[in-house]
């Protein structure tokens, strides 16, 4: 079944508190932190936290991915040995530039592959990178991108954030949107996620537990949304039944293509219910 990426909440593995209250919050994905939330002085005891905590389990079914810091440090090749023994998911892995990148991770763990798109080179590479066999996610790194852009603005990262997510659709890729960094900023954090669920993502990665609600809403399908697929799986059922390819619902034609994302609206509907009683 469809797993629901609605909010997927950075949280610092140097913090044990955080690390303890994930446990009880309703995200659909949890990336446990080791690069830019942690200090240089406490990476190597933020690995060992981590790994403690996730040893203890307790965080559900939510997706557990865990963010290394880039093999060009000091820490990343430790890290990713670590990640590989942890009771993670996935390892995310910051800048990745090209696919040979993820190849130098896939050569020290077996677990699938999340990439940061955040570098110029990076977006331009989507392709190669999200055709890669190991990958299954990709994370924008907006903040990242701003920096090396030099801009000011997220519509100066449209182009960017477009053509991962075409790269990620044409290879199953999941896609997640960037973070909207004025976290007490609600009003402004709902018009980001309705912007990204437009653009096609699966939700958007956040920063504090008060993100989360307003991410579950924009990325779930909506009571209309689900109305509407209902009614143009049942009107499709009909008309095929009568020897017709088309059904009009709402006064709109609905073809085959139609019924696939009406299918789809379903199962994401039925896939967080279930997230949400475990
Ligand atoms: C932004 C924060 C530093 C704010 O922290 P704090 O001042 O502790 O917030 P609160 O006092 O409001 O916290 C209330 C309670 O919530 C817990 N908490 C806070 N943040 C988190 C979290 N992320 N996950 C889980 N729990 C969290 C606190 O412990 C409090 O709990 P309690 O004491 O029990 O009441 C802080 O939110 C923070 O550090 N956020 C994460 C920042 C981060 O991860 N940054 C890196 C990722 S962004 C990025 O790198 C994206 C990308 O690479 C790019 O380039 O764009
Ligand atoms: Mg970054």
């Amino acid at each position: 079944m469809t797993r629901p990426y609605r909010s997927a909440l950075y949280i610092p593995g140097s913090r044990p508190r955080a690390l303890d209250k994930a446990r009880g919050l309703p995200v659909d994905v949890i990336l446990f932190d080791l690069e830019d939330a942690v200090t240089p002085d406490e990476k190597i005891t933020a690995r060992a936290t981590l790994a403690e905590e996730l040893g203890k389990g307790g965080y559900g079914a939510r997706l557990k991915v865990v963010r290394i810091n880039g093999l060009d440090t000091e820490w990343g090749e430790d890290d990713a040995k670590a990640a590989d023994a942890m009771d993670c998911d996935a390892v995310l892995l910051p800048k990745v530039n090209s696919a040979a990148d993820v190849d130098a991770l896939a050569a020290l763990t077996g677990k699938p592959v999340w990439a940061m798109m955040e570098t110029p080179l990076g977006i331009l590479n989507a392709l190669e990178i999200a055709a890669h066999p190991k990958i299954e996610g990709f994370v924008m790194g907006t903040n990242d991108l701003a920096k090396d852009l030099n801009t000011r603005t997220r519509d100066a990262m449209v182009t960017s954030l477009q053509m991962c997510l075409l790269a990620a659709r044409a290879h199953g890729v999941v896609a997640i949107d960037g973070v909207f960094n004025a976290f007490k900023d609600e009003d402004g954090l709902k018009v980001e996620c309705e912007q990204g669920r437009d653009f096609g993502f699966d939700g958007k990665t956040l920063i504090h537990p008060a993100q989360v609600a307003v991410a579950n809403a924009a990325f779930a399908p909506t009571e209309a949304e689900i109305d509407l697929a209902t009614r143009q799986i049942a009107a499709f059922a009909e008309a095929e039944a009568g020897g017709q390819g088309v059904a009009v619902v709402d006064g709109k034609i609905v073809e085959n293509l139609h019924i696939v994302t009406a299918r789809a609206t379903l199962a994401k509907a039925e896939a967080i219910a279930k997230l949400e009683t475990e």
